[in-house]
């Protein structure tokens, strides 16, 4: 039970909601049942179908409808006296800017993303407002206190980056069902529906020796009036044949490895398809229509079906053949979408097929594409229990309980008989480019790489800056904003183009630049050092950002283990209740009080529990004073 100091703090209060998804409505719901009164809520989407299962605030009949309304109105039924306010936008949009911030008592994040969760940070340093941040990706789950100059901010410590996997690995010597999925989504279906000038590492050139051109050619151009279905035998041959066995010729790669075997459409598919169940044909889908799927087409039903060589061999044909005859003017321009079915089915097929060669494993549709997609199933349990934490730490914070403030995490296994982990919250890293004040140090050939590569490359992808200005010493090289005149924002366009050292104010090794987010109202310096080569492997961007030290790991290790081999390019999932319970113990916190604590969020289900992860990260720090 609350006591009338915090019953008052928390009528009193002016509360910002971010997201009105998974967490945000369980959010929105505690929030009203605890009190709360004065509550916004800002969500950009719309509800989805596939919401409905766990965003119980929405109904079938409210599918497209803005979320932060249909919640809103939702929760006004069941408490009308209270004042929501509804936003149906992006949280990055201008009009929230720091004065908007300004007038919360508390920020509270129910968010999906890095890029918005970095945006709300900077905000809340900049307004001075605490921010209570949250996640969850399965059973996992964790809750998070962010005060400026008290505790980290959100940015203090680097999140774990996406998992990735040696190029030779996809391209040559897979081992494991997702490096297929790599294969078949990142470099086969790139090269098939994507933009045709991106670089790409499959072997797109014939190897026919009866070829005499220099230039041989890219088996992937399909010519004008070259049959669908000879096209599609083609590429298959191509990368499930002879492919395989250019890579069998060289002898050295298989010498500790099991060699693959090449496999050939007239092996496993009849001579022609056309009279086959599955035929384009037959099939009644209109011209451009989204929903063609190579499945019904051939009377495949059950996605959790395992199919062996064949059915995925006449997929991968017929998805082909429909991707052509039905969605050609998408071709050149796709990149995958796990929504996209007839995609789901080319990657799912192909991978299956790769994997067939390599003796891996095959996996049905459902699964690949869960593999494909990044998907963890959402579990609504984990929501619910991080809502009920976030709701509690939003009354420390009113309360200005600083010292009873704790970052939580579910766990999925009892860690020392506890499902929830309370961690007390460390203090602000020093070097943090974000919440302190010390310079980057960036390595670039100042010569050849152009503002537009520092831009894109480094101050929107990894600053994470909205809107940003830059400037070198005096002079202003480059700002975005509705208020420039034509001639400022062709001076800028022009600046772009150039080399950095061919600016109106020349950057140099040694120049430091000032780089602003004005939104953000976040300002951080910048230390050049020219440097002639970079290592196209490892520095592919052809610049390395640094400075920004995170603090160190605890007991070496690493910043986290995926628990999840076959997530693919999603941040890794940490093994939860292995991790906490490590932080459990540097943090030597009285397992009492904190149970207290736990058990103030009645979860209700002792099966569940593990760990979030788009913060997961080890640290050892110093605790808050
Ligand atoms: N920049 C942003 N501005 C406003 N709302 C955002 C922003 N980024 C994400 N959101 C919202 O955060 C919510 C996150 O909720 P959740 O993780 O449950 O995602 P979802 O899209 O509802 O579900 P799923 O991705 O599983 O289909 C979404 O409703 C999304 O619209
Ligand atoms: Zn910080």
């Amino acid at each position: 039970m609350a006591t009338q100091q915090q019953q008052s703090a928390i009528k009193g209060a002016k509360v910002l909601m971010v997201g009105a998804g998974g967490i945000g409505c369980e959010l929105l719901k505690t929030l009203a049942l605890s009190g709360f009164e004065d509550i916004h809520i800002i969500d950009m989407d719309t509800i989805e179908v596939s919401n409905l299962n766990r965003q119980f605030l929405f109904r079938r009949s409210h599918v497209g409808q803005s979320k932060a309304k249909v919640a809103r109105d939702a929760v006004l039924r069941f408490r009308p006296h209270i004042n929501i306010k509804s936003y149906h936008a992006n949280v990055k949009n201008p009009e929230f800017d720091v004065d908007f911030f300004k007038q919360f008592d508390v920020v509270l994040n129910g968010l999906d993303n890095l890029d918005a969760r970095r945006h709300v940070n900077r905000l809340c340093l900049a307004a001075e407002v605490p921010l209570v941040e949250s996640g969850t990706t399965g059973f996992l789950g964790q809750v998070t206190v962010h005060i400026k100059g008290k505790t980290e901010c959100y940015e203090c410590q680097t999140k774990p980056t996406p998992k990735t996997y040696p190029v030779c690995t996809i391209t040559s010597t897979p081992t494991k069902f997702v490096h297929c999925i790599v294969w078949a989504k990142d470099l086969l279906f790139a090269k098939l529906f994507g933009d045709k000038n991106q670089d790409n590492d499959l072997n797109v050139r014939s190897n026919n020796s009866a070829s005499s051109s220099k230039e041989t050619e890219d088996v992937f151009e399909r010519a004008e009036d070259e049959d669908i279905e000879q096209y599609a035998r083609k590429i298959y041959d191509h990368v499930f044949g002879s492919n395989i066995e250019v890579a069998l010729s060289n002898e050295e790669t298989w010498k500790n490895r099991r060699r693959p075997r090449p496999i050939y459409s007239k092996e496993v598919l009849p001579e022609s398809l056309t009279q086959q169940n599955g035929s384009i044909q037959n099939s009644s889908v209109t011209d451009g229509d989204a929903t063609v799927s190579a499945m019904s087409s051939l009377g495949l039903k059950n996605p959790q079906e395992l199919w062996g060589l064949t059915q995925n061999s006449l997929v991968f044909v017929e998805a082909l053949k429909l991707f052509f005859a039905k969605r050609k003017k998408e071709i050149g321009h796709l990149t995958f979408d796990k929504d996209d079915q007839l995609a789901v089915e080319v990657v799912t097929a192909a991978a299956n097929i790769r994997a067939e060669s390599f003796g891996i494993p095959l996996h049905s549709l459902f699964e690949a594409k869960g593999i494909a997609g990044n998907i963890v199933h959402a579990v609504a349990t984990t929501n619910a229990i991080v809502a009920g934490l976030i709701v509690i730490e939003a009354i420390k914070v009113l309360n200005k309980d600083a010292d009873k403030f704790r970052m939580t995490y579910c766990l999925e296994h009892p860690s020392r008989k506890m499902l929830l982990m309370p961690i007390e919250p460390y203090e602000p890293n020093p070097s943090c480019y974000v919440c302190s004040e010390t310079p980057l140090v960036l390595e670039i050939n100042t010569q050849k790489s152009k503002l537009r590569d520092l831009v894109d490359k480094i101050v929107k992808a990894k600053l994470g800056m909205n809107l940003p200005l830059i400037m070198h010493g005096a002079s202003l090289l480059y700002e975005v904003g509705d208020d420039l005149d034509d001639i400022m924002v062709a001076n800028y366009n022009a600046n772009l183009e150039k080399s950095l050292s061919e600016l109106p104010s020349p950057i140099v090794n040694g120049s430091i630049l000032t780089v602003e987010d004005l939104q953000q109202e976040l300002s951080c310096k910048i230390n050049v050092k020219h440097r002639e080569e970079f290592d196209e492997e490892k520095e592919p961007e052809g610049m390395v950002l640094s400075g920004w030290t995170p603090s160190p790991a605890t007991n070496g290790e690493s910043a986290s283990t995926s628990n999840n081999d076959d997530a693919v390019d999603v941040t890794e999932i940490s093994t939860g209740s292995e991790n906490a319970s490590k932080k459990r113990r540097l943090t030597e916190i009285q397992p009492d009080d904190h149970k207290k604590e736990a058990e103030n969020v009645d979860s209700g289900d002792d099966d569940i529990m593990e760990i979030e992860n788009p913060m997961m990260v080890s640290k050892k720090k110093k605790r808050v004073a």
